[in-house]
């Protein structure tokens, strides 16, 4: 076996000086030197040099790629080049999601020899129950994350897609969030209660004595969101005569003031959102397709409450201190099955409104079966669906089979070593345990 070149010194200590996080590892995931800013990031007095990067930042035994998540170096090893991933990491203050942006650098006979791995976080989502901002951790999710994530640092044109309730509003601020802008406002402007007149003085604003009522001059939307970020919701709501006035802002950057002459350039970056399929609607001839191409450049579509299911307990917990922060509200076993249960044609606005509602209903400490709504608790629905194990207590104490452990995994929100104290097994045992899952 040949070993490891030794990195240059210089490049260690070129690490050192960059205010973001950086490791260095050999292509057997071994860290061979890591920055101030990651030794913080770690929390103070981890022993990091020697330790392989997937233990340290997700606590797995096995690379990620066999932990079912997708793993940069492997990746770089294959396609010789930079890659990029967002990953849910453990740092000094939790669990939260990273950008991770892997760098590969060849030794003197030209083959990848090491790796240099910058982390930032991504700021406007969490995969643990936090007072705000997107939630999840379920594929479906971070499939949705990986997209904000790549898109955030450009000033693309992104449209979300999604059924009502899914979150348009909060990926749309978690992408200004994780934005050169984010500094600068973020603008949000509901399309469907716009009406036609109101449209253009809103969005470019107006002279004074523009028209009757015009009795001062006033900014419009696009104004000020200037340097920042415009967030148009529902946009397919939109009427053919004002989507000719937006189509010449997208094409030209300029607007006029209604009643003025004086063309002014935007500065904005443009998210749209819609639970209508923009594609359908052109087809039908009631948007046009122009707009369409310039407002589809970055297209992302946001996962059905649905289509994850696994975030249920993570979403209710969350949502529950939520809608009543000054409780401390527990959620009962069965009442979580009830909810696991239901398919939410509102998505996680509904879950939400459910939550708020059985906080009203609930006098003690704890959200019961009785205080959700009755259709939620039909017998045949809640039997039909597998809650989410909980973890095994004294009074149970059965082994719990490889489907339990894995739909424990997704939804356990500490650690794996107090997962491992929760469940009565030494770490080793659940590593060797998950290690069999992957
Ligand atoms: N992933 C999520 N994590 C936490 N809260 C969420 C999430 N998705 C949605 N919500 C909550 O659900 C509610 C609805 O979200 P939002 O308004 O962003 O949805 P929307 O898709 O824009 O809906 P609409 O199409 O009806 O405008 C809000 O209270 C929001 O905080």
């Amino acid at each position: 076996m040949t070993a490891t070149p030794q990195p240059l010194p210089e490049l260690v200590s070129f690490l050192e000086t960059l205010p973001e996080p950086h490791i260095l590892c050999d292509r057997s995931y071994r860290i061979l030197a890591a920055n101030a800013a990651y030794r913080a990031n770690c929390g103070p007095g981890a022993d990091l040099i020697g330790r392989k990067c997937f233990e340290v930042s997700h606590r797995y035994p096995v690379p990620c790629d066999q932990a079912g998540e997708s793993c940069p170096l492997a990746r770089s090893l294959v396609s010789g080049q930079r890659e990029r991933v967002v990953h849910l990491h453990h740092t000094s203050t939790g669990e939260s999601y990273e950008n991770i942006e892997l760098s590969p650098i060849r030794g003197s006979d030209g083959e990848i020899a090491w790796f240099i791995e910058k982390l930032e976080p991504l700021p406007g989502a969490r995969g643990l129950a936090g007072t705000q901002g997107l939630l999840g951790r379920a594929p479906a999710f971070r499939h949705m994350l990986e997209l904000v994530a790549r898109v955030a640092p450009s000033d693309a044109t992104v449209l979300l897609q999604g059924e009502s309730g899914t979150g348009k509003e909060l990926v749309a601020q978690a992408i200004h969030d994780a934005s050169r802008r984010s500094a600068r406002p973020f603008v949000a402007v509901d399309c469907s209660g716009l009406t036609e007149t109101l449209f253009e003085s809103e969005l470019f604003g107006h002279e004074r004595g523009a028209f009757t009522g015009a009795s001062a001059r006033k900014i419009g939307l696009v104004e000020a969101a200037s340097g920042g970020t415009l967030f148009l919701d529902e946009l397919g709501d939109i009427p053919l005569p004002m989507q000719v006035k937006l189509l010449r802002l997208l094409e030209t950057g300029t607007y006029r003031r209604v009643g003025s002459t004086e063309l002014i350039r935007a500065d904005i970056r443009l998210i749209s959102a819609t639970h209508q399929p923009l594609k359908a609607l052109v087809a039908q001839g009631r948007f046009r397709q122009d707009l369409f191409y310039r407002v589809n450049a970055f297209p992302i579509c946001l996962p059905a409450l649905r289509e994850r299911p696994d975030d249920i307990p993570l979403l209710a917990e969350a949502l529950l201190g939520r809608v009543a922060p000054e409780r401390k509200l527990k959620l009962a076993d069965e009442a979580l099955a009830c909810l696991q249960a239901y398919d939410y044609p509102g998505n996680v606005r509904e879950l939400r409104n459910i939550l708020e509602r059985a906080s009203l209903m609930c006098d003690g400490d704890t959200v019961q079966r009785r205080h959700l709504p009755e259709e939620l608790c039909e017998p045949g629905r809640v039997q039909a669906a597998t809650p989410t194990p909980r973890l095994a207590g004294p009074d149970t104490p059965r082994e719990l089979s490889d489907a339990e452990l894995a739909s424990l995994l997704r939804s356990y929100r500490g650690s794996r070593k107090a997962l491992a104290a929760e469940l009565g097994l030494s770490e080793r045992t659940l590593y060797r345990r998950i290690k069999v899952l992957s």
